[in-house]
């Protein structure tokens, strides 16, 4: 039989009695600590964490009253208020139970004792004990509405030859433990690629944790990452478990990671490294079990050549390293988003599906898509809503392709910007001729004759 690596706390004057109770629990239970004066056990709380305290209900000599075990009890609640406490006496009575129980007691053991009877309260306890965690997690969770998010993400439209290669790398990475760092615009997907390996991790089963650091208040970070205990700062009224524990077990994925504070980046690394976290106001440090996948839009090694990011962390965080390209940069994924963001849009409007002209398509193929992804997804649920007629016409704001405009022609030949543009166009369009063509704004055996020019 395995032994349970939970960790129990027996506390009695009368040292026979720890003697017999941690022989009895060491055959089941791998930690048993044992305490003859109440007075030590804070020390014992600010050490570790117990998932059942046994605690006698009189310590002084002759006293029958019970009132020290209340007053033990009520000191235990403070230091945890979720500890499970079963209270021992050999004077035990119903109405020093039911006040046991009222004060937060678990449960109650008469001296003498039967070691059946003993075990069977401390398995029972200790699983309420798990079940009070596990309940207290999904709430906060909940309260985090993040478990409605923690749905696999179905609507992932990705053909382009550049999203290939990011499909390639979550199939090889996805089920280690690696960290991953993902870099790419804004509303390139990054957090949709983040489910993605959660999704083929071997942690699926387990929450999907996103924190956006760029909204977390500075003086917040380390309670909402760490956690902290009650009373640690003036609004902290009970304890509070920080994201990296809400996402034990899981993934705990940190978006706009290039917005954690300098001065907490040491701990997040800290954190990282040793897999430990200790909450805000506490000693006790706690162990956590997470994989770590990271995002952001900034460039992170201009970050450190700044000063403004750890090089250290950065080289922690980036095991595994994905850029998500620009909308612009993959093409053949525009037709494929608008079909599908149009299909959700009109259901969702309960609007006919409406068409899309060539001349639109052209326009969008050399729109430059500042916004990405999330801007294609805005425009079409707006060209669905106001479109008229049965063809969708969109709200393109003036822009191009942003290379065109921001990068200087490498010559100033004519016949030479023409290849390079062709060969471009070709490669964007994965030699689709007709969109090629369209692109460029010619005809087809327009597109051909040029090519033979130029031997492309
Ligand atoms: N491949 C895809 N297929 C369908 N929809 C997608 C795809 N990638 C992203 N989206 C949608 O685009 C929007 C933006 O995606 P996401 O939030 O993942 O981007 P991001 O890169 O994390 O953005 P930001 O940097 O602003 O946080 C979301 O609504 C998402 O559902």
């Amino acid at each position: 039989m395995s032994l349970s690596d939970k960790a129990i706390l027996v506390v009695d004057d009368n040292a026979e009695i720890l003697i017999a109770t941690k022989m009895l629990l060491k055959q089941h239970y791998k930690k048993v600590m044992t305490l003859d004066n109440p007075h030590d056990i804070a020390q014992a709380f600010a050490k570790q964490s117990f998932s059942l305290v046994l605690l006698d209900m009189n310590f002084t000599r002759d006293s029958t009253s019970g009132a020290e075990g209340f007053y033990w009890l009520k000191q235990i609640k403070a230091l945890d208020e979720d500890a499970v406490v079963v209270l021992f006496t050999a004077f035990g009575d119903m109405s020093m139970a039911v006040e046991a129980i009222k004060l937060g007691a678990s449960d109650f053991v008469l001296k003498p004792w039967q070691n059946e009877k003993l075990l069977a309260t401390v398995a029972n306890c200790i699983d309420l004990s798990t079940q009070r965690q596990k309940t207290k997690k999904l709430n906060q969770i909940a309260q985090l509405s993040l478990a409605a998010q923690n749905r696999p993400f179905e609507n992932l439209i990705a053909a382009s030859p550049a999203m290939e290669q990011v499909f390639t790398t979550i199939e090889k990475a996805a089920k280690t433990d690696a960290n991953v760092l993902i870099l790419g615009e804004s509303g390139t997907g990054k957090e949709v690629i983040a489910r993605e390996f959660h999704k083929h991790s071997l942690r699926a089963k387990d929450t999907f944790l996103s924190v956006d650091m760029g909204t977390i208040a500075s003086s917040l970070f380390e309670s909402e990452l760490f956690g902290h205990t009650k009373g640690a700062f003036t609004d902290a009224k009970e304890n509070k478990q920080g994201r990296f524990e809400l996402a034990d077990m899981g993934t705990l994925f940190l978006d706009e990671i290039a917005n954690t504070p300098l001065e907490l980046q040491g701990k997040l690394l800290t954190a990282i490294q040793n897999r430990v976290i200790t909450p805000v106001g506490g000693s006790k440090q706690i162990e956590i079990d997470i994989r770590l996948i990271t995002a952001t839009n900034v460039n992170l090694y201009d970050r450190v050549r700044e000063g403004s990011f750890r090089q250290d962390l950065l080289y922690r965080i980036n095991t595994v390293e994905i850029t998500l390209p620009p909308l612009r940069d993959r093409p053949q994924d525009i037709p494929l988003l608008v079909e599908f963001y149009t299909h959700l849009y009109s259901e969702k409007y309960k609007l006919p599906v409406k068409s899309i002209s060539d001349n639109t398509l052209d326009e969008l193929f050399t729109y430059a898509w500042p916004g990405n992804i999330r801007e294609l997804q805005h425009l079409v649920e707006r060209a669905v809503i106001l479109s008229d007629g049965n063809q969708l016409h969109f709200q393109l704001a003036n822009t191009q392709h942003s290379e065109a405009i921001a990068l200087k022609p490498i010559t100033y030949n004519l016949a030479e910007i023409e290849q390079i543009t062709i060969e471009q166009a070709l490669a964007d369009f994965k030699g689709n001729i007709s969109h090629t063509a369209k692109a460029l704004g010619i005809t087809r055996p327009s597109l051909y004759r040029k090519m033979e020019k130029y031997g492309v």
